[in-house]
């Protein structure tokens, strides 16, 4: 992966943790945008309290980086419960969810992380789990075997996911409340921005920060991770000071252009347009192009190409808009339109 590809993926890695970590906001009055999820969050979380209950679980959908992990550690810190952290993948047998909730304690909140990775007799432990507060483990193979039903403290599942689509039903609905995150509006990524900026004593003027807003993709990974970069360049380049200027320059520098399009989101359009003559192209086929798996150019380049008005998913496939063709300066042939007004779908195709 390159350097540039590390700046504008929404995903963390390593070091970015511990800064991330900083910067995370400790409660719900202080996490900006989001507004009616906050506010259901809130609704949920003072009624357990009042009931002194461990609330419904939590089920939160959103692509990468807009604040699902923060959001489940702000409920443990709300609720004054501690936090147990896991992820799907890390749960290939049943016995891996069998060892943490045996040890959960009251009221804990157990924060799955990509949910939908989660092995299929793991997940079918956890439906019990979730719904009488028991598991049952299963002891010895074959005829012989025998389940042993264990007692699991009453905790809160928070499970986070970037494909809530892929969640079977049963799981699903064993969810009380479901939260989906949205991308974020360029006015709340500047709150983010001078949040921020003001943990790391930055300098950020206003016109500066809208600059970088409007370039992070709608999400606050993004825009921190930005303005680190624009903090980088000021100090080498400029004597420390922030414009919006110089954010600009070093925004240019890093390959996100004026609309916050990255070097993959460039390069699916890119292959949409020029290879496939603007789709219908199935995913696999464009994401053989850009020689990226399909899962990353689904889960991290088209939702935002999608919100952006560039790219529909229609039954036959992708397919770039009017947009798209203006924004990467190409002119599209003249049948090449008509396959983008099928009505969009959010399900995936071919
Ligand atoms: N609403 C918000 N207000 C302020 N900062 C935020 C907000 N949401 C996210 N952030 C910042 O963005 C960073 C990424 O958030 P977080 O790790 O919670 O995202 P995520 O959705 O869990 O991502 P992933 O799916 O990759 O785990 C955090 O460091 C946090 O500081």
């Amino acid at each position: 992966m390159s350097r540039e590809r590390d700046l504008v993926s929404p995903d963390a890695e390593g070091d970015e943790r511990a800064i991330e970590a900083a910067l995370r906001p400790k409660r719900l009055s202080e996490f900006i945008g989001q507004t009616r999820v906050r506010e259901q969050l809130s609704l949920v979380l003072e009624s357990a309290l009042r009931r002194g209950r461990p609330p419904d679980h939590v089920l939160m959908s959103g692509s990468p980086g807009l604040g699902k992990t923060t959001l489940a550690m702000i409920i443990a810190t709300e609720l004054g419960v501690p936090l147990r952290l896991t992820s799907g993948p890390a749960l290939e047998r049943a016995g891996d969810l069998a060892a943490i909730l045996s040890t959960l304690t009251e009221g804990e909140v157990l924060l799955i992380d990509e949910i939908h990775r989660m092995s299929r007799p793991a997940e079918e432990m956890l439906y019990l789990a979730m719904e009488d507060f028991r598991v049952d483990v299963v002891v010895g193979k074959g005829p012989g075997a025998t389940a042993i039903p264990l007692e699991v403290a009453p905790f809160t599942l928070v499970g986070a996911t970037t494909r809530a689509g892929l969640l079977p039903a049963p799981l699903r609905d064993r969810f009380g409340f479901v939260a989906h995150m949205d991308f974020y509006d360029p006015a709340e990524l500047e709150q983010v921005l001078h949040r921020s900026a003001r943990l790391l004593g930055v300098k950020l003027p206003d016109d500066a920060a809208h600059e970088i807003a409007r370039r992070s993709r709608g999400t606050p990974r993004i825009a921190n991770r930005l303005l680190r970069r624009v903090r980088d360049f000021a100090e080498v380049r400029a004597g420390g000071t922030i414009t919006k200027e110089i954010a600009s320059a070093a925004l240019n520098l890093y390959e996100v252009d004026a609309e916050g399009l990255d070097r993959l989101d460039r390069a699916v359009l890119e292959a949409l347009l020029v290879k496939f003559g603007g789709g219908p192209v199935g995913l696999s086929t464009l994401a053989v192009a850009v020689g990226e798996e399909p899962e990353t150019v689904e889960v991290v380049a088209e939702p935002f190409l999608v919100r952006q008005g560039l790219l529909v998913r229609t039954p036959r496939g992708r397919v770039a808009t009017a947009a798209a063709w203006a924004h990467m300066g190409l002119t599209p042939p003249p049948d090449a339109l008509g396959a983008a007004s099928p009505s969009p779908t959010l399900f995936d195709e071919p």
